[in-house]
């Protein structure tokens, strides 16, 4: 048979050649990647196989949703494996370094910040653009972290909270209703639209109102959310493949170039004008730096690689502030219910700084009158501080993933003895780090008390004696060193604010139901999407708290 003048025998060479090939730069591949694993710690390994035999044990013991917090953990604690392990899936998933120490974690995020994976890259460039800050590495990181690090200080901060109160008050509403309706409702997707206003008034100075309506452009982020879930390594290599779903991913991100493009022109043309004002948007910060440092006037027009740049940065703080808050915000309210005297201390501190008044007799107008007056009285909150802290050290939403290179090295301090990076994905582990008992006594217990200043009496565990201070490197929910999270300040005054308005008012009751999938007995475990994110977004009830 002729193809097109070519002989059928010679088609058929050609192919079993092309097959053959590529099997040769397989087998090369696997033996090159296997073998480097020789000697370095890890689960049982098969010279072949790899830890695919383990991770076939372990999708066995776990819900198949899980993030890759509870691989880690679960092979830790079932290897007995120590501060840190390689783990080589190669070809179902990248051959990485979990770290599972405080101070190895700092080597690789503060010591020796190393870059961020280009896997991160490929996962949210076509969310949020080549550009974005989260992913990108060197002077584009440099810069877009150079400009918008003034809009993200706290002076700044301070001047966007009255009108985030306004959100809050929008948010206290809401949960009356479902409380009222008997709704059940699932807290993290409730939450979810408060941290997209939220947001909106931080980065945009606008009311997106996105909790009462609906807008183009929330509208727009929020379809787009829904391809995450499934454009993970682990999950499914090929997902990007799917022509439908990159067009409709295509589509969006038009439709949210065109309404951020609009804001930002308005925005841009009169920021000189609002650089006279006091209170001024996360954009016109960055405005005024981006001009200050190139030397700009406005009139001139923004030049058009700021502008592309400004849409993605805009894009990666929605993508990166909103779930990893409503997660912590549903969290903080679970954990409330299973912990009924941390919840009574955390009450006796909210009604010691924000009592009812006699002009504002509900505790949640008492406090958004006094916020307002004096947004700096949420830096005064040691108790619940120390609640949120103890909420993100048990289920931190969000993790680094860096890449290894030749040079770079991690040293066991336990040894000295160094062990390689390159070639491995590099996980420092918050999950696991966070529920390690030498840092965290009785890991698993609900206690805000470890995280209260040395000086504070109530600083004491069930035997009396104190909780010990964790170093530094083991809370490590915002990540540490260059990298760290350039909205850890915002992210904690917007939980505090929610604990100070709506705790007193509601609780939330669980709706977990007996025989649903568990881990470590935790019906609430974190998915992969996006983000880490809680089991159902957390379903359950409000229900009003009895005054009296
Ligand atoms: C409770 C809330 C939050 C948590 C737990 C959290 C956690 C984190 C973590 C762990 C990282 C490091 C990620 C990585 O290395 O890939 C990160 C980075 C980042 N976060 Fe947050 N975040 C929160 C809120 C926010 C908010 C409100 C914003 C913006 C409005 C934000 C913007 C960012 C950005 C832009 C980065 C990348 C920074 C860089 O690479 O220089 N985050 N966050």
């Amino acid at each position: 048979m002729d193809f097109y003048g070519v002989q059928g025998h010679h088609v058929l060479k050609a192919i079993v050649a092309l097959l053959g090939f590529s099997l040769l730069v397989f087998f090369v591949k696997l033996y090159r990647i296997r073998s480097k694993m020789m000697g370095l710690p890890g689960p049982p390994y098969h010279p072949i196989f790899g830890h695919i035999p383990v991770a076939i044990k372990m999708a066995q013991s776990l819900p198949q949703d899980v993030h890759p917090h509870h691989f880690w953990y679960w092979l830790r604690n079932e290897y007995n494996l120590g501060s840190f392990f390689y783990f080589d899936v190669w070809p179902m998933g990248p051959p990485t370094l979990i770290i599972c120490d405080a101070e190895i974690a700092d080597q690789v995020t503060v010591k020796n910040s190393l870059d961020k994976h280009p896997m991160v890259k490929e996962y949210l460039k076509q969310h949020l653009g080549l550009d974005n800050m989260a992913a990108a590495n060197g002077t584009v990181w440099r810069k877009a972290r150079t400009v918008y690090n003034p809009g993200f200080a706290m002076s700044h901060l301070m001047t966007v909270i009255a009108s985030i109160v306004d959100d809050m008050e929008t948010f206290n509403e809401i949960l009356g209703e479902h409380a009222d309706n008997d709704q059940p409702l699932e807290l993290e997707a409730v939450a979810m639209k408060l941290s997209f206003d939220v947001i909106g008034r931080l980065v945009l100075d606008t009311s997106l109102n996105s909790q009462r309506t609906s807008d183009e452009l929330v509208d727009a982020f929020r379809r787009q959310l829904q391809y995450l879930s499934s454009a993970n390594t682990w999950s499914s290599p090929f997902v990007g493949l799917n022509p439908i779903r990159n067009r409709a991913i295509a589509k969006n991100s038009a439709v949210i170039d065109k309404c951020l493009g609009a804001i930002l022109d308005s925005r841009y043309a009169a920021s000189a004008e609002k650089q006279t004002k006091r209170k001024r948007s996360m954009l016109d910060v960055a405005f005024k730096t981006y001009n200050d440092e190139y030397k700009l006037d406005n009139s001139a027009g923004m030049d058009a690689s700021f502008r592309q740049m400004t849409i993605d940065q805009i894009r990666t703080f929605v993508f990166a502030g909103h779930d990893t808050i409503s997660t912590t915000i549903a969290m903080l309210f679970y954990f409330l219910h299973h912990n009924p005297s941390v919840r009574d201390s955390l009450i006796a501190e909210l009604n010691a700084v924000f009592p009812a008044t006699s002009s504002n007799p509900s505790t949640s107008a008492a406090t958004a009158a006094k916020i307002r007056a004096d947004p700096y009285v949420l830096n005064a909150l040691p108790y619940t501080t120390a609640t949120i802290k103890e909420t993100l050290r048990l289920f931190p939403p969000a993790n680094t993933v860096r890449v290894g290179t030749p040079d770079s090295f991690i040293t066991d301090p336990a040894t000295n003895t160094q062990y390689p990076t390159h070639d491995w994905v590099v996980w420092p582990d918050s999950y696991v780090i966070g529920r390690d008992e030498q840092y965290y006594p009785e890991p698993l217990r609900f206690a805000p008390e470890r995280w209260l200043p040395a000086s504070e009496a109530s600083r004491v565990q069930s035997d009396g004696s104190p909780w010990p201070i964790p170093p530094a490197g083991a809370f490590r929910a915002f990540e540490r060193g260059p990298r760290n999270c350039i909205g850890a300040e915002f992210g904690m005054l917007e939980v505090k604010v929610v604990a100070a308005m709506c705790v007193r008012e509601y609780e939330f009751v669980p709706g977990f139901k007996e025989g649903d999938a568990c881990v470590d007995g935790e019906p609430c475990y974190q998915m992969l999407f996006g983000s880490a994110k809680p089991k159902g977004s957390v379903p359950g009830k409000m229900v009003r708290v009895k005054k009296g």
